[in-house]
């Protein structure tokens, strides 16, 4: 590969990638200044399931495996690619998206519930590898450093956002599994030796069979297995059903169905079938008839009753309807369209619905559209004791304040698809009693676990160079921030012993004189820095791969208001970089909003932020000069942007996503053309910026102009490219000032 300066700047879906329409060829602009191309590539679910299936499209429609080719590009070192939040689809969502690619004429097939034959189930197999959380671990070939730059912080405290009251008697908690859970079962072992290791089922008949191809592992991995247990999880969920109504408070399930694609869709559909169970079970017949998956949520019986005769709909209709006077109220996504906690398992995501019900006062919303006191199921106990922890520091000491409170920076172990994020291709739900093992080429049992029908099982496993990776990576932010950092491991896990001998190896490896290094369990972690946080001091969590994503919502949500703001780095182990925008998602909320009145409210500051350090990390491996006189103007115009509270407001008439990428500009420009390091690139950008000042208020206005009204792009998955540039670039004055710096 050449060593041209190249980005990659992704494409994806909803929110994020209506704002590439706008921003991008504003980067596109600056940067070939520099000299430096910037390409993108199409990581979108719709992109991604066009790329599987080439052979049921017309030539002009096909696109390339653009996710693979960005993985092996992940590998090396000229890496330098913008991710961008994209979706991470449950099966809805899927089928959703493979409808509207056939309504546009992309004759992909349908995805197959119950495949029959082989060629259905390899139609189901290429769908189920874009399901899910399919893009982040393929490119994070890194661990992440993620945290709020000084300036956001310095921001934040200026202007704090609103933070909900907590009530000392507030009635909310979490409810976990005492036992039969993932937690309560989990086995690691080390490897000494590279080998290959089957996953075997064996049968209470004493037959056996291997539930996967076998995998290799390196020397020096870190496996884990565990097992749910659905009968225990299923009475668990009864007694909170029961306990949620005596209290008077909503019932809330929180899990992570889109990262954990196969384990959380179970657990979901667990809770969804007992919830619901009356009614279930009354009408099995007609629910198998008309295909009801309670994985896929409520909301997959409400569309599928629609095919049912007029009278048998109504009646089971009515039959819900009553059931929900025997049952706690639920908490809503969507209280005026009728949208609960479990209609869709995508729609309840862990790291982010438990921050935002943390920041309301401990409340989530209920059908009549207010906050009400909230049961959070959250069945696993590996991690849902930190949010009890940040519940009990609420009550007790009443609401965080933005205004004082510290920082959180994490980093966090993930690359090589460590820890959870590389267990879906080894996790079962087990289809009869038995046992599994996990054994190796010798024969030698490593982990094995007594199972039942329907239990879930799985496995996990942490190569040991990213763990030698994170704790360089952890010493080194403690270093440069002169942070104190806390490893969240917990010594009653077996696998979190293993990475504690593992940290305490690689630890000694670093000059770690002066710094404060300590290991706590998770809960004890989570009090220790709130006690700090409260002080209005930083702690620096380095975690594991879950953790990472829980407190990477966490803290920026009750420190920034949004975890759009952050800093989010992943430095690739082989020298290259990935720069993720923010640590949030891709807010579907935002897309329903532009689409009915043509304002967009997600706030590209990440991706400000994620392009400053990708122009600096350009110039430190490339040599090119002018990268980094790009990235200390994109810095000096981040600054300026906070200070002057260019984000998107959340309504209309004030300037959307659109305008805050003018501001961008204007500010980028400015701090270019008065600059001293590089004579030529100040009198290149010395006129744009004159032209964008001066016409500040006519570019405004062209912006202001168009909201109000509904906007058509042409798809949600997949819009139309000329519609959206024609919705995501209004003012004619700012398109025309940017393409004279192309001359
Ligand atoms: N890295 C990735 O690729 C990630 C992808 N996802 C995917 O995103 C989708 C939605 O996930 P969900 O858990 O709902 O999380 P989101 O982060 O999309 O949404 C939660 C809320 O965060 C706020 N928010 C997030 N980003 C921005 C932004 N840039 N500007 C303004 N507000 C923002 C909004 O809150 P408010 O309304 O309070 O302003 C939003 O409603 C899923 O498909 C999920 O798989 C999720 C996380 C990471
Ligand atoms: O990969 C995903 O599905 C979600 C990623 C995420 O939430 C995160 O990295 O914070
Ligand atoms: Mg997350």
């Amino acid at each position: 590969m050449s060593n041209a300066p190249k980005i990659i700047y992704t494409l994806t879906d909803e929110a994020p990638f209506l704002a590439t329409q706008s921003l991008l060829p504003i980067v596109e602009a600056f940067a070939g200044t520099a000299g430096i191309a910037v390409e993108t590539r199409d990581i979108s679910l719709a992109g991604r399931i066009l790329s599987q299936f080439p052979e049921h499209l017309q030539p002009e429609q096909k696109i390339g495996d653009h996710l693979a080719e960005l993985g092996e590009l992940a590998k090396t070192p000229e890496a330098n690619i913008i991710k961008l939040p994209n979706i991470s689809a449950s099966i809805p969502q899927l089928k959703a998206a493979i409808k509207e690619l056939q309504a546009q004429g992309f004759a992909v097939p349908e995805y197959p519930d119950e495949p029959e034959g082989e060629r259905q189930r390899d139609i189901k197999a290429r769908y189920d590898r874009i399901k899910g959380s399919a893009v982040n671990p393929v490119l994070r070939e890194g661990n992440s450093d993620r945290r709020a730059p000084k300036a956001v912080k310095a921001y934040a405290r200026k202007h704090p956002h609103r933070m909900g009251k907590w009530d000392p008697a507030s009635k909310s908690h979490v409810a976990h599994m005492e036992d039969g859970d993932f937690f309560g079962s989990e086995q690691s072992y080390t490897m000494i030796n590279p080998g290959t290791l089957r996953i075997e089922y064996t049968s209470v008949t004493g037959s056996s069979f291997p539930l996967r191809a076998p995998l290799s592992v390196q020397a020096g991995e870190v496996i884990d297995a565990a097992v749910l247990s659905a009968t225990a999880l299923a009475e668990f969920i009864d007694a909170q059903i029961e306990d949620a109504r005596e209290q008077g408070v909503l019932f809330s399930l929180h899990l992570k169905a889109t990262m954990m694609k196969v384990s959380d869709p179970i657990m979901f559909g667990i809770a969804v079938s007992r919830f619901y169970a009356p009614v279930l079970e009354r009408n099995p017949r007609t629910l198998a008839e008309i295909g009801f998956d309670p994985n896929n949520g409520i909301g997959d019986l409400y569309a599928r009753l629609a095919g049912l005769k007029e009278s048998e709909r109504v009646a089971i209709e009515n039959e819900i309807a009553a059931l929900y006077a025997t049952r706690p109220a639920l908490a809503m996504v969507n209280s005026d369209k009728g949208i609960t906690n479990l209609h869709v398992p995508s729609d309840v995501i862990v790291d982010a619905s438990m921050p935002a019900m943390i920041r309301d006062s401990g409340k989530m919303w209920n059908a009549k559209g207010e906050l009400q006191d909230t049961k959070a199921v959250i069945p696993d106990r590996n991690y849902a004791g930190i949010y009890q922890a940040v519940i009990d520091d609420c009550k007790e000491h009443g609401a965080f304040d933005p205004a004082t409170m510290g920082s959180v920076p994490n980093v966090g172990l993930m690359a090589q698809a460590a820890e959870e994020y590389g267990s879906h291709d080894k996790t079962f739900r087990i289809s009869g009693d038995g046992t599994v093992r996990v054994i190796d080429e010798h024969g030698t049992v490593l982990l094995q676990h007594p199972v039942k029908a329907g239990d879930i099982w799985r496995m996990c496993q942490t190569k040991d160079a990213p763990i030698r990776d994170w704790v360089k990576l952890a010493v080194n932010r403690a270093r440069l921030s002169n942070t104190p950092v806390v490893f969240w491991l917990d010594p009653r896990r077996d696998h979190d012993r293993g990475l504690i001998a593992k940290v305490a190896t690689y630890l000694n490896e670093h000059d770690t004189s002066g710094l404060d290094i300590s290991i706590l369990s998770p809960i004890r972690a989570m009090r220790h820095t709130l006690k700090r946080l409260r002080a209005g001091l930083d702690t620096i969590a380095a975690t594991g791969n879950v953790l990472r994503d829980y407190l990477t919502d966490l803290f920026p949500i009750m420190e920034l208001g949004t975890s759009a703001k952050m800093l989010s780095i992943v430095p690739l182990m082989n020298g290259g970089g990935l720069f993720e925008t923010g640590a949030g998602g891709s807010a579907p909320k935002h897309v329903q909003q532009f689409m009915e009145e043509d304002y967009l409210r997600w706030d590209s500051l990440g991706e400000f932020l994620a392009l400053a350090a990708s122009f600096e990390h350009l110039a430190n491996t490339t040599g090119n000069a002018r990268a980094q006189v790009l990235a200390d103007a994109l810095d000096a115009a981040n600054a300026k942007f906070l200070d002057n509270d260019r984000s998107p407001g959340r309504k209309l008439g004030t300037i959307d996503n659109r305008g805050s990428h003018f501001y961008i500009a204007l500010y980028w420009a400015q701090a270019l053309a008065e600059q001293t390091a590089d004579a030529g690139l100040a009198a290149k950008f010395a006129p744009l910026a004159k032209t964008l000042a001066d016409n500040e208020a006519v570019i405004v206005q062209e912006q202001l102009a168009v909201q109000g009204r509904p906007v058509d792009i042409g798809g949600y998955y997949h819009p139309d490219a000329a519609k959206l540039a024609t919705a995501m670039r209004p003012s004619a004055t700012l398109n025309a000032a940017l393409a004279t710096l192309a001359g």
